[in-house]
């Protein structure tokens, strides 16, 4: 990162979403890419943290690491920090590989959850504790705090104690002083769950403004898929220390590969499949329903957002006879449990000012046959 790359940013104090996604070429830097080769990595005789892990990492990406408690995200990222030896495997960051390089020599920082500040020192002081340490001269150093302070928009709080900051501004400088060492590869081990709802969506946008702007590879570790959405350029979903599925964050969610990774992007309507027919037909729990391209999967699932609810009864083609159960209003839209023949399905309606089914009456659901994903269990 050249000082040029830490260019103030001369906009509202604000973040503005309209621009996160906007990359001033300018200030991209050479991102290293990351490349990981069947680790595997075992705490005691029982407990298989990484079952074989083989991960690309594009250079500059926002790649998040998405899983349950327990499967394994942090095991991986402290790996890459060197601060846990893997088992076995090999990983390499910008083409060099770094197995066996210890944790001070490798160029990759980490943000953690508890920001790792120390408390009683200022703010200049947090930041200019890595580059200290690095034995940088005094005034190189006072530059680099203040150009990475306006940067982060904390430029007016350099002289304050970290105790007397607010939550949002001590994860801001946690970031902050992980970025003023210029390492090649960032990593943020759950760094916003400990703030409240608004603040974590402000801060959000602002990770993703200062990666895009730095071109910097971010490695971001989350329990929750609406943050891995909104956030990566490509999600990894693991479970017990296996990579389920990787892909971009509308593929994760419109195309996951087998159950686990649907219930963990939130689908509940999954369905099994028991008999298959001409042109894409499937006798399902639900019904016989038609889908355009019918992967071998054994189950059917069908997302409450591509649904229709028409009025009454109108039997047709990938229609379904079903009474409202339950409805929940919620301003924009509506959701709703409907009943269609002892089985329960979910479906999300946009409020149009339109007519709302009420609880207790009859509709009809229909789907298009190409929203319709097979998938295995
Ligand atoms: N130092 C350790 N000693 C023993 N077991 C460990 C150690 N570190 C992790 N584990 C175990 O390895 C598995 C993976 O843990 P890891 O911390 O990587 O999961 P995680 O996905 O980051 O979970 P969380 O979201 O709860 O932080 C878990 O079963 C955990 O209990």
């Amino acid at each position: 990162m050249t000082p040029s790359t830490m260019a103030p940013d001369t906009g509202t104090r604000k973040p503005d979403t309209a621009h996160v996604r906007d990359i001033d070429k300018s200030s991209v830097r050479e991102a290293s890419s990351i490349e990981l080769q069947g680790l595997h990595k075992r705490f005691g005789k029982t407990t298989i943290a990484l079952d074989g892990v083989d991960l690309t990492i594009e250079a500059g990406e926002f790649f998040t690491l998405l899983g349950p408690s327990g499967c394994g995200k942090t095991t991986l990222l402290r790996i890459l920090a060197g601060l846990e030896e893997p088992d076995a495997g090999r990983l390499k960051i910008g083409g060099r590989d770094i197995t066996d390089t210890p944790p001070h020599k490798r160029s990759v920082n980490t943000v953690f959850q508890s920001y790792a500040l120390f408390p009683h020192l200022s703010v200049r002081d947090n930041l200019a504790f890595g580059l200290r340490m690095r034995g940088m001269p005094l005034e190189r150093r006072n530059a680099k705090v203040a150009e990475i302070a306006e940067f982060i928009q904390l430029g007016d709080l350099v002289e304050r104690r970290v105790d007397q900051l607010s939550g949002g501004q001590r994860q801001r400088i946690a970031l902050a002083r992980a970025l003023v060492c210029e390492p090649d590869v960032l990593l943020l081990d759950e760094p916003l769950s400990a703030l409240d709802a608004g603040l974590r969506s402000q801060l959000q946008v602002e990770l993703l403004r200062v990666q895009k702007r730095l071109g910097m590879t971010f490695i971001f570790v989350t329990h929750d898929q609406q943050e891995a959405m909104v956030m990566s350029d490509r999600i990894a979903v693991l479970d017990s220390g296996i990579i389920q599925q990787v892909g971009p964050p509308r593929d994760v969610y419109e195309r996951p590969v087998n159950a686990f990774v649907a219930r963990f992007m939130g689908h509940d309507n999954l369905y099994r499949i028991t008999a298959r027919g001409e042109g894409g037909r499937l006798s399902t729990e639900l019904g016989e329903l038609h889908c355009e391209s019918p992967g071998a999967g054994e189950l059917l699932l069908v997302r409450p957002e591509t649904l229709d609810l028409l009025p009454g009864e109108q039997p047709g083609k990938n229609r379904l006879l079903a009474t409202v159960g339950e409805r929940l209003y919620r301003g924009s839209h509506a959701e709703y449990r409907l009943d269609i023949g002892g089985t329960s399905l979910q479906a999300t309606v946009n409020n149009r000012g339109r007519h709302l089914p009420e609880v207790g009456e009859r509709v009809t659901v229909a789907v298009a046959a190409e929203d319709l994903v097979t998938l295995g269990q």
